[in-house]
C-alpha cells in the first residue's frame, strides 16, 4: 500500500466548480485532450529548457507523448516524458494554479450568453472534468532524489496524494471516463481529435504506437530552410484536391507581435464565397479555429493558409477580438505583407505577375475598393490587358517600392517562363498618359471580348487603345476607378463612338430630288419602316475606314448612362441585365451593303405602287443587318432565332433568283 502523502480539500472559492466545467459548453467537450496534450508538450519544452540551463544532466530521451486506451477500464490516459511533478508541485500547480485558473474562467463566463467563444483557452487541466468520472495523475520529477508521487481527485473538491512506484521520469494523466463520453475511448475519434487540434504540435504523438501527428509545423521554420516542394506540399496537404495555389506569403515576425504563418493565394473563382474564410488560426501550433475571420481585413478572406498568434486573445468573444487593438494591427500587418509580396512580384518577376493577374486582379481589386491603405499600396500595380502592342514588358520597368524585412520570404509558384512577347498591360496612369493627345481623360474599355469584338476591332482599326475590364468583379471596379478619377470619363466600346470613329459623310448629305429627302433621312426611314421598332434610335454615320467592307454595315450602340442604370436595376432587383429596347442603331452608310440598299429601295420606289418585291428584300434585309447587328449585344431567344434562320434562308433564295434570272 503507497504511503499516503495527503488528503484534502482543494481550495476553491466558486462552490461546485465541476457541475459548472461539466456543463460548459457541452458541445466543446472534446478539448480537454487538446488541453492534456498541450500541458504534456510544454513539459516535454520545459524538460528541455531546464536542460539547455544546465539543471538537468540525465538522460532526456526522444521526446514523446503516448495516448492509451483501455476500453474495460474505462479509461484514457496521456503519457509524456517531460519535466514530471514532484508533490509539492502537484499541490501548487494541480490544486491551486489549475483549479484557481479554472475557477477564474468559470466566473468570467458562467453568466454569459456570447457562446462564440473563439478559443476557449485556458481552463487548462481542469477541463479532464468535464468528461471523467475521475482523473488519476502519476508523475516522477526530473529533479534528482524525487519521489514519484500519485495524485487523484473524483470531481468532488477532495483530493488525495499518495507516494508512487513510478520509475519513469515525465507525468501520466489517466480519465476514467463518465458513462456518456465513452466515445473518446475510440482510437477513430482520438486520431480525428489530434489531426484537429494537434496535428502540428512538435512532439511525436503516439496512439498504439504509431505516430498520429503529422508533427511538422512548416511556417515556425525558418523560410530559408523551405523549398517551394515544401510550401506546395503543405498547401496540398492542408487543402488537398484543390488546385495549386498560385503564390503565398510567409509571415515571420517577433515585433512588435509574434506571427508566423503561410497565407497562399488560391485561383479565385467566381462563385467562391468570398466571404468565408479558410485561414486557420493556431496559437502556438496549437488549432484554435477554423477561420478567422475576426482576426484578418475582410478582403483577405479568400487567401488560404495558416496564421499563428500567440497575441491574439482567445479566451474573448469574436466581438471583442475585431476591435482589439494587437488584433487591428496584427490585421495591417499581414494586408502590408500581402501588398508587399505583390509589389515585390511585380517589380521582379513581371511576366509571372501578369501570368496570375487574372486571378491575383480580382483579389486586389477587392482589396483597393474595400481597403483604402491596401489601395494606396497596390494602385501602382494594378494593370489593364490592352490592345495597344506595348513592348514586352521586362523587370527593369518603372521599379516599385517594396519593404521587406529580415525573416519574410516571397516566393512564386512557378519560375519565370521564356519571355515570349504575349498580351500587353497597362496601368491606368500610363493608359493616360499614352493617350493624352488623342483623347484626354477618356478610357476605352472593353467588359466581353467575344461579344464586343466588333466594336474592339473598330477602335484598334483607328488606333485608338482598349482596355480589357472583363472579371467578374470589374462591374464594381469601374465605379471605384470613376471616384478615383473623376475627371476621367470611361466609355465601353459599345456605348458610343467616339468621334475619330467617324468620317463626315458628304453624300449622306445630298438631297435626292425626287424624295426630297437626304440619303441619311432616306435609309432611316427605311429602317424605321422595315423595323417598327418605336423606341430604336436610328443613326446613320460613315465609319471611318481605308477598307469600307471591312468595317460592319451596323452595329447597336447602348449609351453608358443608359446601360449602367439597367444594370443598377437589374442588381437591386437581383436578375440578370435585360437589354433595353431603347438603345441606338447605328447604319454605316459608308459600307456597300448600305449603299446597295438604298439603291434596292430607290428601285422600288419607282418600279410600283404598294409593296415591290424589291420592297419586300430591302425591308427584309433592313431588318437582318439589324439582328446581325444585335447579335453581339445579346442572344437571340428561341422565336428570335427562328425568324433570323427563316429570314436568312429567304433572303438568301431570293438573291439566288435574281442571281439566277
Ligand atoms: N503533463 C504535465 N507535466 C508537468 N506539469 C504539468 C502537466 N500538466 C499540468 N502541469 C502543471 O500544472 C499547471 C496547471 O495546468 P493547467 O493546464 O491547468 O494550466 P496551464 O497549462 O498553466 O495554462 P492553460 O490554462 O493555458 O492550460 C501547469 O502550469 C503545469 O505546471
Amino acid at each position: 500500500m503507497a504511503t499516503i502523502l495527503e488528503q484534502g480539500n482543494i481550495s476553491i472559492h466558486t462552490e461546485n466548480i465541476f457541475p459548472i466545467i461539466k456543463k460548459w459548453l457541452y458541445s466543446d467537450h472534446e478539448i480537454f485532450l487538446r488541453e492534456l496534450i498541450s500541458n504534456a508538450v510544454d513539459a516535454i519544452q520545459k524538460l528541455k529548457m531546464v536542460s539547455y540551463a544546465g539543471e538537468f544532466s540525465g538522460e532526456a530521451g526522444e521526446p514523446e507523448i503516448q495516448i492509451t486506451l483501455d476500453k474495460d477500464k474505462k479509461t484514457l490516459s496521456v503519457s509524456d516524458n517531460g519535466i514530471g511533478m514532484t508533490a509539492e508541485e502537484v499541490k501548487k500547480y494541480l490544486n491551486q494554479v489549475a483549479f484557481s485558473s479554472a475557477e477564474e474562467f468559470v466566473e468570467k463566463y458562467k453568466n454569459s450568453t456570447d457562446q462564440q467563444i473563439i478559443g476557449h483557452f485556458g481552463l487548462g487541466f481542469y477541463s479532464s472534468f468535464m468528461v471523467a468520472a475521475r482523473v488519476d495523475v502519476d508523475t516522477l520529477s526530473y529533479r534528482e532524489g524525487s519521489q514519484a508521487v500519485h495524485w487523484s481527485c473524483d470531481g468532488s473538491t477532495e483530493f488525495s496524494l499518495e507516494e508512487s512506484d513510478r520509475a519513469q521520469r515525465g507525468t501520466t494523466v489517466t480519465l476514467t471516463l463518465q458513462e456518456e463520453e465513452l466515445e473518446y475511448l475510440e482510437p477513430y475519434r482520438i486520431k480525428q481529435l489530434v489531426k484537429t487540434y494537434c496535428d502540428f504540435m512538435p512532439v511525436p504523438i503516439k496512439l498504439d504506437g504509431e505516430q498520429i501527428n503529422r508533427q511538422k509545423a512548416p511556417w515556425k521554420e525558418s523560410p530559408s530552410n523551405l523549398t517551394k516542394e515544401d510550401y506546395l506540399e503543405f498547401y496540398r496537404y492542408l487543402y488537398p484536391f484543390q488546385e495549386e495555389p498560385l503564390l503565398w506569403v510567409h509571415l515571420n515576425t517577433d515585433y512588435p507581435f509574434v506571427v508566423n504563418g503561410i497565407l497562399y493565394f488560391p485561383k479565385l473563382k467566381p462563385d467562391v464565397d468570398v466571404t468565408k474564410g479558410q485561414i486557420k488560426l493556431f496559437c502556438n501550433q496549437v488549432f484554435v479555429s477554423d477561420n478567422c475571420e475576426e482576426v484578418i481585413p475582410r478582403f483577405l478572406l479568400p487567401l488560404r493558409g495558416v496564421i499563428d498568434s500567440v497575441d491574439i486573445p482567445l479566451n474573448v468573444s469574436r466581438s471583442f477580438l475585431q476591435n482589439d487593438r494587437t488584433v487591428r494591427r496584427i490585421a495591417d500587418y499581414i494586408a502590408k505583407k500581402v501588398g508587399d509580396r505583390l509589389k515585390e512580384l511585380y517589380r521582379d518577376n513581371r511576366e509571372e505577375y501578369v501570368r496570375c493577374w487574372q486571378d491575383l486582379g480580382t483579389f486586389v481589386k477587392f482589396g483597393s475598393i474595400n481597403d483604402d491603405k491596401f489601395k494606396k499600396q497596390v494602385e501602382d500595380i494594378l494593370i489593364y490587358r490592352s490592345t495597344a502592342e506595348l513592348k514586352p514588358t521586362t523587370a527593369e520597368t518603372p521599379a516599385v517600392e517594396v519593404q521587406s524585412e529580415e525573416g519574410d520570404a516571397w516566393q512564386t509558384v512557378t519560375p519565370a517562363s521564356e519571355a515570349s512577347p504575349g498580351p500587353s498591360y497597362t496601368t491606368i496612369k500610363e493608359y493616360l498618359e499614352r493617350n493624352q493627345s488623342r483623347h484626354e481623360n477618356r478610357v476605352f474599355y472593353c467588359t466581353d471580348e467575344v461579344t464586343q469584338a466588333t466594336y474592339v476591332e473598330l477602335h484598334k482599326k483607328q488606333g485608338l487603345e482598349v482596355l480589357f475590364m472583363d472579371s467578374f468583379i470589374d462591374t464594381h471596379f469601374i465605379s471605384f476607378l470613376e471616384r478615383e478619377y473623376s475627371e476621367v470619363k470611361f466609355s465601353r466600346v459599345d456605348s458610343d463612338l467616339d468621334d475619330t470613329l467617324i468620317e463626315k459623310d458628304q453624300a449622306a448629305d445630298i438631297v435626292d430630288p425626287k424624295t426630297n429627302q437626304t440619303r441619311g433621312e432616306q435609309l432611316k426611314e427605311l429602317f424605321q419602316k422595315a423595323l417598327n421598332r418605336p423606341k430604336l434610335i436610328i443613326r446613320t454615320e460613315s465609319l471611318k475606314s481605308d477598307d469600307p467592307k471591312g468595317t460592319p454595315p451596323a452595329i447597336v450602340l447602348l449609351p453608358e448612362a443608359l446601360r449602367r442604370l439597367q444594370e443598377m436595376n437589374a442588381l437591386m432587383q437581383q436578375q440578370l441585365a435585360q437589354f433595353p429596347e431603347e438603345h441606338v442603331l447605328l447604319v454605316n452608310t459608308a459600307h456597300p451593303l448600305i449603299q446597295n440598299l438604298i439603291n434596292l429601295n430607290q428601285g422600288s420606289i419607282i418600279q410600283a405602287e404598294g409593296q415591290s418585291a424589291s420592297n419586300e428584300l430591302a425591308d427584309m434585309i433592313c431588318q437582318h443587318v439589324y439582328d446581325l447587328a444585335l447579335m453581339s449585344q445579346k442572344g437571340f431567344d428561341a422565336e428570335g432565332m427562328k425568324a433570323f434562320v427563316e429570314r436568312s434562308n429567304e433572303v438568301l433564295t431570293r438573291l439566288t433568283e435574281q442571281a439566277a434570272k
